[in-house]
């Protein structure tokens, strides 16, 4: 069984990670994790924070000489606001003077750490959060429902991508297909994994050339409008067995975990799988994949509608999940709210924030289907090293008759 969990606030000291059950002998350094957080802090529409935030990786735990050894992996983030943040975000208790003087730390004066946020922002989780767990102000709350809490999770899911490809030989990438209003064609080529340094080296990370420079002139304008945009991203998967994931029970879907994996990153709020809400309006014949036997014998699937589950488990045909998320909920045009200290009406604090984050989510979007796909084969592989789990994946591929093979042998 795979599990993980992240821990830290956004100008907390750091965050950490861990993730337990990894077979033994994955093969990652710190600075491959390194490059999957530069990854995420990339993307056109990006705020300060992004060009100065450095994401220093240390493994606490669970990997020597560069092999993972079984036992729980242990990462850890610096944030590199902290010195800044230190009295505001301090674990231990705080006097009113020193809480007061931390306000004088320079240049970033005006962001007023330690004055209370008492006037809840709208698309965020402040007023919630307050009166869920009883707070009187919103910092203790949005310091965790913060984004930031992604690049713990983007650096797990670089460790499962890469146990993912060393075991099992699955590549996942994802890419943007809309910012804003626009919209690729639906029938746009597909990145496959030979694309990925093209895709990161494009500021809103698609390879549609006329879709990019449009979605860089949508953001540039809701940034002039005092604006923010949302969007949709794709993530994809090559290469994977058929049959992770199960039809017996709702929570072992594989199409389900996605979902639930996929709305568990901030600001997403609709996942499809496949062709999704587009399928719903067509006739059960434009709908499915029909099959057919190539002339070497091999099962085929003519169209990915499906998006490579069938059932709640994976066909073995490129895995295709969508996952859009809202416009960044900290508007420069100040939105509408109250103050909780007072009947007055109010607007919501804006101090500095992303104008559109889609293609960072597109990175995490990806960390977490690599970590879904990668609990699902340790589900369905076992093995507590990588030649032992991979040994098992080629034993089960092999058990699988001539005629109903989707590969060939
Ligand atoms: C990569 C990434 C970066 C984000 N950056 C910001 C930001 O700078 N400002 C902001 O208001 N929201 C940002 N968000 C979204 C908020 O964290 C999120 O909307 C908020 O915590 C409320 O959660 P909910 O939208 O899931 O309800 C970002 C989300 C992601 C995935
Ligand atoms: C720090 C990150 O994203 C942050 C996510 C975020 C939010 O409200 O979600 C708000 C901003 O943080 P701050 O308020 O400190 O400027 C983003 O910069 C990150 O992605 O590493």
């Amino acid at each position: 069984m795979l599990r993980w969990l992240t821990a830290g606030e956004s100008h907390g000291q750091a965050l950490v990670a861990t993730l337990e059950g990894l077979p033994a002998g994955v093969e990652v350094s710190t600075s491959d994790v390194a490059g999957a957080l530069a990854r995420r802090r990339l993307g056109y529409g990006r705020g300060a924070r992004m060009k100065f935030e450095q994401d220093q990786v240390t493994f606490l735990g669970g990997v020597r000489h560069g092999i993972t050894l079984g036992s729980p992996v242990a990462v850890m983030i610096d944030n590199t606001e902290w010195p800044k943040w230190q009295t505001v975000m301090s674990a231990d208790p705080v006097s009113d003077a020193a809480m007061a003087a931390s306000d004088d730390v320079g240049a970033e004066k005006e962001l007023a750490r330690n004055r209370p946020l008492t006037r809840p922002r709208p698309g965020h989780a402040d007023l919630v959060g307050m009166q869920k767990y009883g707070f009187d102000e919103a910092r203790p709350v949005l310091e965790r429902a913060s984004a930031r809490e992604t690049a713990a999770r983007v650096a797990l899911g670089e460790i499962a991508a890469r146990l993912l490809h060393q075991a099992y030989g699955i590549s996942v990438l994802s890419h943007t297909v809309a910012i804003g209003e626009g919209e690729v064609a639906d029938d746009a080529v597909l990145p496959g994994p030979g694309d990925v340094e093209a895709l990161d080296a494009n500021p809103v990370r698609t390879l549609d050339r006329a879709g990019s420079d449009a979605m860089v002139e949508q953001i540039d304008a809701a940034k002039k409008a005092g604006d923010t945009l949302g969007g949709v991203v794709e993530v994809l998967a090559y290469g994977l067995p058929p049959g992770l994931g199960s039809h017996v029970h709702w929570d072992r879907r594989l199409d389900a975990r996605l979902a639930g994996a996929l709305m568990g990153v901030q600001a997403i709020k609709g996942v499809e799988v496949g062709d999704g809400f587009a399928t719903a309006r067509r006739r059960g014949s434009a709908a499915h994949d029909e099959m057919d036997r190539g002339a070497d014998g091999v099962i085929r699937r003519r169209s990915g509608r499906a998006g490579g589950t069938e059932g709640g488990m994976s066909t073995g045909d490129p895995l295709r999940v969508r996952a859009a998320m809202k416009p960044i909920s900290t508007v420069p045009r100040a939105l509408d709210t109250v103050d909780i200290t007072s009947p007055d009406a109010a607007t919501a604090i804006h101090q500095r924030s992303d104008v559109c984050a889609v293609p960072a989510a597109g990175v995490v979007a990806e960390a977490m289907v690599a970590l879904v796909l990668a609990e699902a084969c340790v589900e369905k592989f076992g093995g507590d090293s990588v030649a032992e789990t991979a040994r098992n994946c080629r034993g089960y591929l092999d058990s699988i008759p001539e005629l109903m093979r989707t590969w060939e042998s």
